[in-house]
């Protein structure tokens, strides 16, 4: 169904600011609501992301984005993993897992030391991916997303 070494992970280019926007309402549409800040970041992801030191990333497949995942710089050691998400139809076949992989690799590359990140239980797959791949809950300080009811972090070895 989906030829896994056909998919690759490809950096944010100025005429690919759509993607992250079409991937990311499809599951807070789904799920929850658009709240104003995802409304901000999502409809100028250059300006709210790439030229705030964050990095944005695409899951590649057959010509087609199908995935996506962000890295919102905190401060030089600390990123937040956000916006992550795959279409619907190709969940479940390891696109995640590539991305968040990617993200990793990246943050050894740059000595990033740590990532947080903030979602919601209700999101099954991608609680399962984070544990999976040793991030742990920390205390959650309210006011960042509605939809948050937990965080998370990963110290990069
Ligand atoms: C910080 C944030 O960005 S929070 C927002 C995260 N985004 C979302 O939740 C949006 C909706 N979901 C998605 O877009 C996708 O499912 C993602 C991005 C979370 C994961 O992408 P996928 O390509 O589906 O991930 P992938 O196929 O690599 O792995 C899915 C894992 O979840 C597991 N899984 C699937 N359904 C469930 C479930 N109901 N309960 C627990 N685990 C589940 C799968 O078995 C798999 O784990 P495994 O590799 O150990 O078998």
């Amino acid at each position: 169904m989906l030829q896994d070494n056909l998919v690759t992970i490809i950096p944010f280019s100025d005429n690919l600011a759509a993607p992250i926007k079409d991937l990311n309402l499809e599951w807070l549409q789904k799920y929850f609501k658009v709240e104003p800040k995802d409304e901000i970041v999502l409809s100028d992801p250059k300006k709210e992301i790439i030229d705030k030191g964050g990095m944005i990333f695409y899951a590649k497949y057959n010509n087609a984005i199908i995935g996506t995942v962000s890295l919102i710089k905190i401060d030089n050691s600390c990123f937040e993993l956000s916006k992550m998400a795959v279409t619907d139809r190709l969940q479940g076949l390891g696109v995640g897992k590539k991305l968040i992989l990617h993200c990793f690799a990246i943050a050894k590359e740059k000595g990033i030391e740590k990532i947080i990140l903030y979602s919601n239980r209700k999101l099954k797959s991608a609680i399962h991916l984070y544990e999976k791949f040793g991030f742990t809950e920390i205390p959650l300080e309210s006011g960042i997303y509605e939809r948050a009811d937990i965080k998370m972090e990963k110290i990069i070895a």
